[in-house]
């Protein structure tokens, strides 16, 4: 579903991500995690075809975003880690924005019940300019949902969250996954990601330095079961030569 192929993203003489190769399957979530830095947010954003790579390939759906780039962002649900809400549209505006762009209008019939899970349905009507940092999440998210995607991607997003709209969301990425869609999430949040995430990608440095379910870090790192993703996401951030 999402395939991510030898991507390398430089800025001027910095390299930011180098050789990076992952895959998404249908109904899996996929954490990408990294220290500040790592790489996480430039991979996402060449993923989202908002940077342009430096080389690599990155198939959506089996669309290539270079070569086919309307059919595989069709396949594609993004929320940004810093979401940016059009001040003048109101919460139910954008929502129908988003479907109206992605000719989906039909979807719109699950905007109440998407916006009451994320608390948002009170604040149908209210302009974009005057929501709070967790509800321009929550908004982010909503938009998501609304539209068919394939492959959706998330950039920390339980960050500024309330508990009662980090366990929603969880539950909403749950469900799309059961629905198998393909879901990539980027967290520093490892307990969540341990319990959430049916693999994960670790980055260092721009580069995929160890990838797999839990059970797979703890033999590749000989560790036993009481050890912790976080221990062993240290282990592996800390072993890497600068
Ligand atoms: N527009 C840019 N111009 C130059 N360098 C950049 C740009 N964007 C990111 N970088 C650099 O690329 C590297 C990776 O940054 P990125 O934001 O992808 O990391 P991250 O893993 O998402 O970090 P964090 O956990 O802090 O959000 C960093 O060294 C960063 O300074």
């Amino acid at each position: 579903m999402l395939q991510v192929q030898n991507l390398s993203k430089r800025f001027g003489g910095s390299t930011a991500v180098e050789d990076l190769s992952f895959t998404v399957n249908a109904g899996e979530i996929v954490g990408l995690l990294g220290p500040n830095g790592a790489g996480k947010t430039t991979s996402i954003r060449c993923i989202a075809s908002l940077l342009q790579p430096t080389s690599g390939r990155i198939l959506l759906n089996g669309h290539d975003v270079a070569e086919n780039p309307v059919a595989a962002k069709r396949a594609l649900a993004f929320v940004p880690e810093v979401p940016n809400p059009y001040e003048m549209l109101t919460v139910m505006e954008h929502l129908r924005f988003v479907a109206a762009a992605y000719r989906m209008e039909d979807e719109l019939k699950n905007a109440e019940e998407i916006l009451t899970r994320l608390d948002l349905w009170e604040k149908r009507n209210e302009l974009g300019a005057s929501l709070s940092k967790g509800m321009r999440q929550k908004l982010a998210c909503a938009c998501a949902f609304i539209h068919q995607a394939q492959v959706f991607l998330f950039d920390e997003p339980l960050i500024g969250l309330d508990p009662k709209g980090m366990r929603e969301l969880k539950s909403m990425i749950m469900e799309r996954r059961s629905q198998g869609n393909a879901i990539l999430i980027s967290t520093h949040m490892l307990d969540t990601a341990e319990r959430l995430c049916d693999r994960v990608v670790i980055l260092n440095r721009g580069r995929l330095i160890a990838e797999g379910t839990v059970e797979e870090l703890h033999q590749k790192l000989s560790s036993g079961a009481d050890v912790t993703l976080e221990d062993m996401f240290l282990q592996l951030t800390e072993e890497v030569p600068a």
